[in-house]
């Protein structure tokens, strides 16, 4: 057999091994979250955005949610406002909420959905604010079983998925930034795992792929040979109260998606090209996956 011939044979087999996850997820609703840290690199972000665009084609329904807490951070020290993370979340002034609407819903967002339709016209960006799809509620951090005032960081209250229901019902791929009101006006900045984990679960989504900029979850972080590949709810519960900064959110995240009704929350490594196709469409999966106990 000629090399061409053979080359042109791996492809096909990949695309064959891809054939039952196509036949598993077709219709499936899947909320992305993609993570300020996973997209550092243009490269990283045209991939992502070919990603999406390739699921939708696939027959799933995905719903981006994004991050930018390094862009969010570097505005802010542009701006010479001074910002702290406690338990994992920046702990956020009036003025600093509005620089977080700012960069979440003017740049960050901007970006993804300039990048996504490159490829056709299916990207719309929507906030948090847009039609309530998010009501915040005031959150505090928990320090050591301390309840913590970081101010204008928001929990989600309420979640109304119809104009996202609107939207993948006309074919287009919401992505979502995660600032929002509460009921008296007032402007939040809420943690976009925690956004995502709330719209993953009010959707009925079929999973929760989480990209971040970490091969997945270390029971032991960073000792490599604690990385886990698969974990239950109550396992995970057990394990949160031990875990510190950015995977709090993110695991919280993932129980609330599966312990809500999701399928499977999976937390992956975002600097890896196509980390969300090698996610759905390959038998092994890559990184952390989160399960329902009944599993
Ligand atoms: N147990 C853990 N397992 C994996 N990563 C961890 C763990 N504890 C802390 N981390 C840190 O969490 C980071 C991911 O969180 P974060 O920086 O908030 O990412 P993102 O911008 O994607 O939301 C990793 O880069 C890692 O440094
Ligand atoms: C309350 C809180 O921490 N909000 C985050 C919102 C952005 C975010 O979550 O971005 P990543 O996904 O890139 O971390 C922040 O201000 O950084």
């Amino acid at each position: 057999m000629n090399s061409n011939l053979s080359e042109a044979l791996a492809k096909a087999e990949t695309l064959v091994e891809a054939l039952p996850w196509f036949q598993e997820f077709h219709g499936a609703t899947v909320v992305v979250k993609y993570g300020g840290n996973a997209m550092v690199e243009p490269e990283l972000q045209r991939a992502f955005a070919a990603d999406m665009v390739f699921l939708r084609y696939a027959g799933l329904k995905p719903v981006v949610v994004h991050g930018g807490g390094p862009q969010i951070s570097s505005m802010l020290d542009k701006l010479d406002i001074a910002s702290e993370f406690k338990g994992g979340l920046r702990v956020t002034t009036p003025e600093a909420a509005d620089v977080v609407r700012m960069v979440l819903v003017g740049q960050v967002g901007r970006e993804l959905v300039g990048l996504i339709n490159g490829h056709g016209p299916y990207a719309v960006g929507m906030s948090g604010e847009d039609a309530q799809l998010f009501t915040a509620k005031r959150r505090w951090a928990d320090i050591d079983g301390e309840k913590v005032d970081i101010g204008r960081v928001g929990d989600v209250a309420g979640v109304n998925t119809a104009a996202v229901d609107d939207l993948i019902a006309a074919g287009r791929i919401p992505v979502v930034s995660t600032v929002a009101l509460d009921g008296d006006g007032v402007l939040y900045n809420l943690n976009a795992d925690t956004a995502a984990g709330a719209l993953a679960a009010a959707l009925g989504a079929r999973k929760l792929v989480i990209l971040t900029d970490v091969e997945g979850l270390y029971t032991d972080w960073p000792r490599k040979e604690s990385l886990v590949s698969q974990i239950g709810a109550d396992d995970l519960a057990a394990l949160l109260p031990g875990l510190q900064s950015g995977m709090i959110p993110k695991m919280e995240a993932c129980l609330h998606a599966v312990k809500g009704g999701v399928g499977a929350a999976h937390v992956i490594d975002g600097r890896v090209p196509h980390s969300t196709l090698l996610e759905v469409f390959t038998h092994k999966g890559i990184g952390t996956m989160v399960v329902p106990d009944e599993q």
